[in-house]
C-alpha cells in the first residue's frame, strides 16, 4: 500500500511544498492525476495533520495499491565515465584511457593508448556504443594530428564504420568527415566568441578554413574568403555553404594560402602549430585597422606577441587560452589589432 494525501489539483503545488518542508513527499512514487484531484505519495501516515490544516488545506489520507501509482526509477544509468572508472580505474589514473571523448555528430572518438590490447579497446568502444546516447559509430585517436592537412588516423572500434557525419554547434550545421579533414567540436565556444565579435562590413579570410566551421560562424559578415589546401575540406565546405543557405557570401578556395591574393578586415589564422610560419602572409592580407586571430601552441603568449611586435604595430585586443595541446603546452589565441605594417 502506498499512503497519499489526496487534495483538489488546484492546491497540489501548496501542498507539495508543505509536504517536502516536512520531509513527507516520498521519492520513490510519481504524483498521480485522477479528475479534479491529486494524490501526493507520502513517506509516513503518521504526521501532525495541523500543517494542513493551518494552511485552510483539506486533504484526504488515501491508501492506493502498489499498481495504482507510477514508481520513480530512481536508478541512476551508468555513464560511459562510471563503466571505465569502475572496469579501468588505473588505466583511467595512469592516462591510458582518457574518460573525456569527442562527440562529432554521431560519432564519438576516445582517446585509448596503443598499450591496452585490440581486444579491450574493442570493449570499451562497444560499451560507448550503449553507454553514450545518440552514437552510431567508435572511433579511437590513432595518431596527433598530422600533416599538411592536420588530420589524424583513426582506429575503428564499434558500431558503424562510417566517418561523415552532421554536426550543429551555435546555431548552424557542418557535415564532417572525421577522417578526411581535421574538424574539433572543443572549439565550439571559440567560434562564438568570434562570431560575436564579426561585424556586418567585415571582409573574413579565413586562411585555413578545414570544413568551413569558422567561416560559417562568420556569417554576419559582409563577404568570407575560406581558404584550405585539402580538396575534402573544400568539398565539405561547398555543402556547408548550401546547407547553411551562404552562397552569396562565402567564397571556397582550394589553394596554398600562399598563392592566394585577398585583402580582408579580419583574418582568421587557425594552424596553431605553424601559424607562425604564416604571419606575414596575414599581414599582407588584412587591411590597416583590421584584426587578426592569431592561434598558436605553446607555454605562454610571450612568443606570438614578440613575433608580431617585430613584424608590425599592434594592439592587444584579447588573449585566451582555447584548449589543452599536451600536458604542459597550450592553443592560445591573441587578437591583434593591426595598426601599421613595418
Ligand atoms: C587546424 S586545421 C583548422 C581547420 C578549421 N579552421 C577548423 O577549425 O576546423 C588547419 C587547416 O589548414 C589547412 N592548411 C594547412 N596548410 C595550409 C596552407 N598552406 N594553405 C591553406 N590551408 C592550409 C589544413 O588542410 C587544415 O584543414
Amino acid at each position: 500500500m502506498v499512503f497519499c494525501i489526496k487534495v483538489n489539483f488546484k492546491l497540489g503545488e501548496k501542498t507539495r511544498k508543505i509536504m517536502l518542508d516536512n520531509h513527507l513527499l516520498s521519492k520513490s512514487y510519481k504524483l498521480k492525476k485522477e479528475g479534479e484531484f491529486l494524490y501526493i505519495p507520502l513517506t509516513s501516515s503518521n504526521f501532525d495533520k495541523k500543517i494542513f490544516e493551518d494552511e485552510n488545506i483539506e486533504f484526504e489520507i488515501s491508501e492506493l495499491d502498489e499498481n495504482e501509482i507510477s514508481k520513480i526509477n530512481s536508478e541512476k544509468k551508468t555513464s560511459f565515465k562510471d563503466y571505465l572508472l569502475k572496469n579501468f580505474k588505473d588505466e583511467v589514473e595512469g592516462n591510458s584511457i582518457a574518460h573525456a571523448y569527442d562527440i562529432v555528430g554521431d560519432i564519438v572518438i576516445l582517446q585509448i593508448s596503443e598499450e591496452i590490447t585490440p581486444e579491450i579497446r574493442k570493449k570499451i568502444g562497444e560499451n560507448a556504443l550503449k553507454l553514450i546516447p545518440s552514437v552510431k559509430a567508435v572511433f579511437r585517436r590513432e595518431s596527433d594530428v598530422k600533416g599538411d592537412f592536420r588530420v589524424r588516423d583513426l582506429e575503428h572500434l564499434a558500431g558503424e564504420e562510417k566517418t561523415l557525419t552532421l554536426y550543429k554547434e551555435n546555431g548552424y550545421r557542418l557535415l564532417v568527415d572525421v577522417a578526411k579533414v581535421y574538424f574539433s567540436p572543443r572549439l565550439g565556444w571559440e567560434r562564438k566568441r568570434i562570431m560575436d565579435l564579426v561585424t556586418f562590413d567585415d571582409i573574413v579570410v579565413d586562411m585555413f578554413c578545414g570544413v568551413g566551421p569558422y567561416s560559417i560562424a562568420c556569417k554576419n559578415a559582409e563577404k568570407i574568403y575560406s581558404i584550405d589546401i585539402n580538396p575534402d575540406g573544400i568539398e565539405l565546405l561547398k555543402q556547408n555553404i548550401v546547407l547553411n543557405n551562404l552562397e552569396n557570401k562565402i567564397v571556397p578556395i582550394l589553394e596554398d594560402v600562399r598563392n592566394v591574393d585577398v585583402k580582408g578586415t579580419r583574418v582568421i589564422m587557425n594552424l596553431p602549430k605553424y601559424a607562425h610560419q604564416f604571419v606575414d602572409k596575414a599581414l599582407e592580407i588584412v587591411e590597416d585597422g583590421g584584426t587578426i586571430h592569431y592561434y598558436t601552441v605553446g607555454a605562454d603568449f610571450d612568443e606570438g606577441i614578440e613575433l608580431f611586435k617585430s613584424k608590425c604595430e599592434c594592439e592587444i585586443l584579447d588573449k585566451r587560452i582555447v584548449k589543452s595541446y599536451s600536458p604542459r603546452e597550450y592553443v592560445f589565441v591573441i587578437d591583434f589589432k593591426i595598426l601599421k605594417k613595418n
